[in-house]
């Protein structure tokens, strides 16, 4: 739990979000997509493709892509913008540490610069999954695995995070409560590093359920690889295994069929970058 971020920090971006959400819709709106130029790149929203999900997730989010501290004090929402800004700036260097481990375990030495590129474009993302009269009928987030090298997550209290676990004398599929524990933040790992390691490791698909309860919020820091990168699997790797289970694709056409498509698991995006 020693990374940097204070406890106090993470509290107050709890504390924080609740603000933002808690703002009349009139207030939040002024934050979505239609009212918000797409170069800002911050966006109030709800589910993940409103437009073509049969039925939505319960859920709304603020997403804040970082692109300098002038566009985050003019663009991000008062009610959150310090401690989101605070927050990512003092995350930063944990996460270049962990892709650093990452990549160091698979037995490749990477250059830093490199490694920064692969983590170095940062978005923020705040959801609030809204108390739900009936969970069982809801889904909160679908699964799905997040496309960048690593996602930092704070969640609060509440619960609700699953994460799928691969059970290699079954075939079954189980799902593992990830518990909130206080001061804790959980690791997902990304596509982008599941492509560069050839497979070796697996980007972490998970899903969040709802509850009856209270309503709920979580934090996301997601770190994708600048979008004009190529990402495929590392040299070294397909020498040692001798095949590459993956093709080189360019960071931003990966995103963008992400973003394109529903999901179903987090295959539906890795497909796009499997070699045939
Ligand atoms: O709310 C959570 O705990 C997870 C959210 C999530 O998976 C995401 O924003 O990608
Ligand atoms: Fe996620």
């Amino acid at each position: 739990m020693n990374y940097g971020v204070p406890l106090e920090l993470l509290e107050s971006l709890k504390d924080s979000s609740h603000k933002f959400f808690n703002l009349s819709p009139e207030e939040k709106s002024l934050f979505s997509s239609e009212v918000m130029s797409a170069s800002t790149k911050v966006m109030y929203g709800t589910s993940f493709v409103p437009e073509k999900e049969k039925t939505l997730e319960w859920r709304d989010f603020l997403s804040l892509g970082y692109t300098t501290d002038e566009d985050a004090l003019r663009y991000w929402p008062n009610q959150c913008m310090k401690e989101t800004l605070e927050y990512l700036k003092l995350s930063s260097k944990v996460v270049r540490d962990i892709v650093e481990v990452l990549i160091e375990n698979l037995g490749v030495k990477l250059e830093k610069s490199r490694i920064e590129i692969l983590c170095c474009m940062k978005q923020i993302q705040l959801n609030y999954y809204p108390q739900c009269p009936n969970p069982d009928l809801t889904v909160g987030v679908g699964r799905h695995s997040d496309i960048g090298a690593i996602t930092v997550l704070l969640q609060d209290n509440i619960g609700g995070l699953y994460a799928k676990y691969d059970n290699e004398h079954n075939n079954d599929e189980e799902w593992l409560e990830i518990p909130p524990i206080p001061g804790a933040l959980v690791i997902f790992i990304g596509d982008t590093i599941e492509i560069l390691s050839n497979g070796k490791y697996k980007s972490s698909e998970h899903r969040v359920k709802t509850r009856s309860t209270k309503s709920r919020v979580s934090v996301a820091l997601f770190n994708f690889p600048k979008p004009t990168e190529k990402i495929g699997p590392l040299e070294e790797l397909v020498k040692k295994d001798g095949v590459a289970r993956y093709k080189q694709v360019v960071f931003q056409d990966y995103m963008n069929n992400f973003f394109a498509n529903t999901h179903h698991g987090k295959e539906s995006s890795l497909d796009f970058a499997k070699s045939t």
